[in-house]
């Protein structure tokens, strides 16, 4: 799991090793500063942005660290009158010291128009309060157009640290130095992508700070037994399937039995019990008769039009049909259960406005599930994880557009069983659901994606 942290998170964590570890706060900077400068092609001349506070003295540290290894250096302020403080003012009287000047422009891209090389933006940072207004904004909007290579410190200036959406205009990085830790913009789309190639300079503060918003990494399943049998890896009863939809049965069946489920029940509408047996051999495929067998040990209801759900104390994984409107904060309250609705389901679900944006998808996922056993899975373009009495939100960030196709949801609602079955926790059986249901399709780049190819990719994935 990747911390992604806010500003105010961020700042706990400097606080701590400059009051707590007793580091001076220039050993960071100094640190950071020579981290930023590898990352910079050797030998080419660097023009260097410095802002009014410590992202301006990284950049500062930066241009004396890159003029002492020989390099042609320019240092801009895009203020005549930068005003720094503290460890900036610091930083720019050795600048000085080494005879470096530092220059301004009214014009910056006359200025640029002239540059050759890498261009470090040492704009803004973490203490970013609002959109880039007057010169700042004049200088990153030339920098945008200018088309040279940027290496931004820190962050690109303008993002908002603690947020996926651009507050206005910010830089568009080619290589970003991410100090210490990811923040929030390092991990979130559309400012992730802002930042070009990130690469988390190492600085000497806490390795394992507490973030409320958390990144997936490939999940570590539990080794196989040699000894096991079917029986060791779970039973999953999948209700789905009606006239004309058929296939979202097949698909949740599929998903269960890719990720490693023992043994898998769909329980179809009669009419379409035949054409669901014929697709998946491998399933016991019965006609819905309103009882549930008795050796279940997950059950997954909704794909293909159902929507009753069943009386049922054990693991529930609910999607698709069976998440009806209004209903939402009963299955969050539910122990054992996860949802796994779309953003158009979430809306209905929870009667809320429909998500649109990122940060609108998290403040809602949080809303909903505080406190609620409940696990939440709020799909679409980085999925969002929440609940199950974890106060902490997780992203899936794999995936691509390919995705977006029907029945790859059904897919994912079957592997989601699939995994809870083989003794995942709700919450950790949506996660590894969710990362390898796009793991699968990052295999796969492109449209034109069948999630039935996606199932067939699974096997070999989850061996490693
Ligand atoms: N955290 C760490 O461990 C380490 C941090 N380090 C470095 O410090 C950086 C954070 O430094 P920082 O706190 O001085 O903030 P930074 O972004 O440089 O500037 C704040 C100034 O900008 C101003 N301002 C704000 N928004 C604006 C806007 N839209 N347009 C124009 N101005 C705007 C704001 O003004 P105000 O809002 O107060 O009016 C204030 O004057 C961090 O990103 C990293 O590079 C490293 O050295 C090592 C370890
Ligand atoms: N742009 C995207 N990037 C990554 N994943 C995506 C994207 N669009 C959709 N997905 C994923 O594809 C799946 C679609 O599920 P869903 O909307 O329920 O489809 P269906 O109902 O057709 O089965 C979800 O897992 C979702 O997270
Ligand atoms: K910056």
């Amino acid at each position: 799991m990747i911390p992604l942290l806010t500003a105010d998170e961020m700042r706990v964590v400097e606080r701590q090793a400059i009051e707590g570890w007793g580091v001076p706060s220039l050993v960071l900077q100094e640190h950071a500063a020579l981290g930023a400068l590898a990352l910079l092609p050797p030998g080419q001349p660097v023009h260097v942005l410095a802002g009014p506070g410590n992202n301006g003295g990284d950049a500062l540290a930066l241009a004396r660290l890159a003029r002492l290894e020989g390099r042609e250096v320019s240092v801009w302020s895009p203020s005549a009158q930068p005003g720094w403080r503290g460890d900036a003012a610091h930083q720019a009287r050795l600048w000085k010291g080494l005879g470096g000047e530092i220059r301004t422009s009214t014009a910056p891209a006359e200025a640029m128009a002239v540059w050759r090389g890498w261009v470090v933006d040492g704009l803004l940072g973490l203490g970013t309060t609002r959109p880039l207004e007057g010169a700042a904004l004049a200088w990153v909007r030339a920098l945008n157009a200018s088309g040279l290579p940027v290496l931004a410190l820190d962050l690109p200036s303008g993002l908002d640290p603690s947020a996926a959406e651009i507050p206005g205009e910010a830089v568009r990085a080619t290589r970003t130095a991410c100090f210490g830790h990811r923040k929030v913009c390092h991990g979130l789309m559309p400012a992730r992508e802002a930042c070009g190639d990130i690469t988390v300079v190492p600085i000497p503060l806490d390795r394992a700070p507490r973030a409320a918003l958390q990144l997936l990494e490939r999940p570590i399943l539990p080794p196989r037994a040699w000894d096991a049998h079917k029986g060791s890896f779970g039973h999953v009863v999948i209700r789905a399937g009606s006239l004309g939809m058929s296939g979202a049965a097949v698909l949740s069946a599929l998903g269960a039995l890719r990720v490693g489920a023992g043994l898998v029940t769909v329980l179809t509408d009669p009419e379409v019990r035949a054409e669901v047996a014929a697709q998946v051999p491998e399933a016991m495929v019965r006609p819905w008769q309103g009882t549930l067998p008795a050796e279940a040990d997950v059950l997954l209801v909704g794909p293909g039009g159902i929507d009753q759900v069943p009386d049922w104390e054990g693991p529930l994984v609910l999607d698709a049909s069976a998440l009806k409107e209004g209903e939402g904060k009963r299955w969050m309250e539910r122990p054992g259960t996860a949802i796994t609705p779309h953003p158009g389901e979430f809306a209905r679900l929870f009667r809320l406005p429909r998500p649109m944006l990122m940060d609108e998808r998290l403040a809602q996922a949080r809303q909903v599930s505080t406190g609620k056993p409940g696990v939440l899975l709020l799909k679409g373009a980085q999925s969002v994880l929440a609940g199950g009495a974890r106060e902490e939100l997780w992203i899936n960030p794999t995936g691509h557009p390919g995705l977006a196709t029907g029945g790859s949801g059904d897919l994912l609602a079957g592997m989601v069983a699939g995994f809870r079955a083989q003794g995942l926790p709700m919450r950790e059986a949506v996660a590894a659901a969710a990362w390898f249901h796009g793991a699968a399709a990052d295999r796969l780049p492109g449209a034109g994606l069948l999630p039935r190819d996606l199932a067939d990719q699974l096997p070999e994935l989850l061996r490693g």
